[in-house]
């Protein structure tokens, strides 16, 4: 095969799996072979919208993550380019590039995690529950395939609104019979991340050493940080309670007003994505006492859906933690953030039920 061609195949390669066959049959290399099979144990996850301002950064770093051994980047954009660049990087995880709604079910089968985070961020002056018109079919029609092709897989949700695009995908799931509850997550960890971050901004320690549990969703009032049950225990004044709480749950209007038009968070969003994939797969291997908040079908109120912290397992959500003793303010903020995620929650119900 000329030089010029094997690079065309080698690109093609990255595109689908059926041109990396063509690759190895050309070539007759058995190391070609080995790579695609995935060969390394370790988890396969493939991230839908990979060639976005999260799904790149959130890429590369799964592609440093050394519990994956087979990563799919799916988009209906750039999917090939995004691919070829990443899997140059020398870590173990073979990675395919899959573009376009006829190459989402490859992209799809035998995964053991799938991350969504597709479609369209916001811009200043906009809701999270402005992107639901786009947004909504989006997941929908993702989650139809994940139902389709790997119906057993984790889903971690990015996609906004978290508060109905939860809700949606499960009923998609439900739809065709195979909602399991334990396995599809929204993503809160961003609200978790930014709130360690600020309160040991504050309190002058280590964000390392902080944590905060973030409950309710994933949207303004609805973000609930409770800062009587910061770990190491902090007292704080009301002074300091009010920022705090107030910087939390605008955190991500913050950010979109920074980057005046240029989207949302992305970069901290990958970060906290891949710090809760990994938490996934480390549950996944068998790790004990994995445990994070997060945004799932739920018991701990009368809501369906709640976020607050799980421990993950073999299964997914093993374990669903109540809401522990809540101050008057936080019990004012509950019933505020209850009464906004009620109607998001019915919103995505409706909308795949409609
Ligand atoms: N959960 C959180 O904490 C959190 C944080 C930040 C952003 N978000 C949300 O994540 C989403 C993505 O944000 P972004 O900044 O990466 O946006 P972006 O526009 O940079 O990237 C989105 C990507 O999704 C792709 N896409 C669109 N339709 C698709 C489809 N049908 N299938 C597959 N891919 C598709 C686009 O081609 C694009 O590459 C937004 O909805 C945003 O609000 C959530
Ligand atoms: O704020 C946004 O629109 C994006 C995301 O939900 C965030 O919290 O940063």
């Amino acid at each position: 095969m000329q030089q010029s061609n094997l690079r065309i195949a080698r690109i093609a390669a990255h595109i689908n799996p059926p041109n990396l066959q063509m690759l190895e049959e050309d070539l007759g290399l058995e190391r070609v072979n080995c790579r695609a099979k995935g060969a390394s144990s370790g988890f396969k996850v493939a991230i839908l919208g990979a060639a976005g301002g999260i799904g790149q950064p959130l890429a590369m770093l799964m592609k440093m993550n050394p519990l994956v051994s087979l990563l799919h980047l799916y988009d209906v954009v750039n999917a090939p380019g995004v691919t070829a660049d990443i899997s140059h990087m020398d870590t173990s995880a073979v990675v395919r590039g899959f573009l376009g709604q006829q190459q989402l079910e490859d992209a799809l089968i035998g995964m053991d995690l799938v991350i969504i985070p597709a479609g369209v961020p916001r811009k200043p002056g906009m809701t999270r529950d402005d992107l639901f018109n786009i947004n909504a079919g989006i997941v929908k029609t993702l989650c139809e395939a994940i139902a389709k092709c790997c119906p057993k897989a984790i889903v971690n949700i990015i996609s906004n609104p978290v508060n109905s695009t939860v809700p949606i995908a499960a009923e998609v799931f439900k739809k065709v019979g195979v909602f399991d509850p334990k396995r599809v997550l929204g993503v809160t960890m961003l609200d978790v991340v930014r709130a360690n971050t600020f309160v040991a901004e504050i309190m002058g320690l280590d964000p390392r050493e902080v944590d905060v549990p973030v409950v309710g969703g994933h949207a303004g009032v609805t973000i609930l940080p409770l800062l009587s049950q910061v770990k190491p225990s902090c007292s704080f004044t009301q002074k300091e309670i009010d920022y705090l709480t107030d910087r939390i749950q605008n955190g991500g209007t913050e950010v979109v007003e920074a980057k005046a038009g240029a989207g949302s968070a992305t970069l901290s969003m990958a970060y906290a994505a891949v710090k809760f994939a990994d938490a996934c797969l480390r549950a996944l291997r068998g790790d004990p006492a994995v445990v994070h908040c997060a945004y799932v079908a739920s018991e701990v109120t009368e809501l369906p859906f709640f976020a607050s912290k799980v421990r993950l397992g073999r299964n997914g959500v093993e374990e669903i933690y109540p809401l522990g003793p809540l101050n008057e303010y936080e019990r004012a903020g509950l019933e505020k953030a209850k009464k906004e995620l009620a109607g998001s929650i019915q919103k995505g119900v409706s909308f795949v039920k409609k």
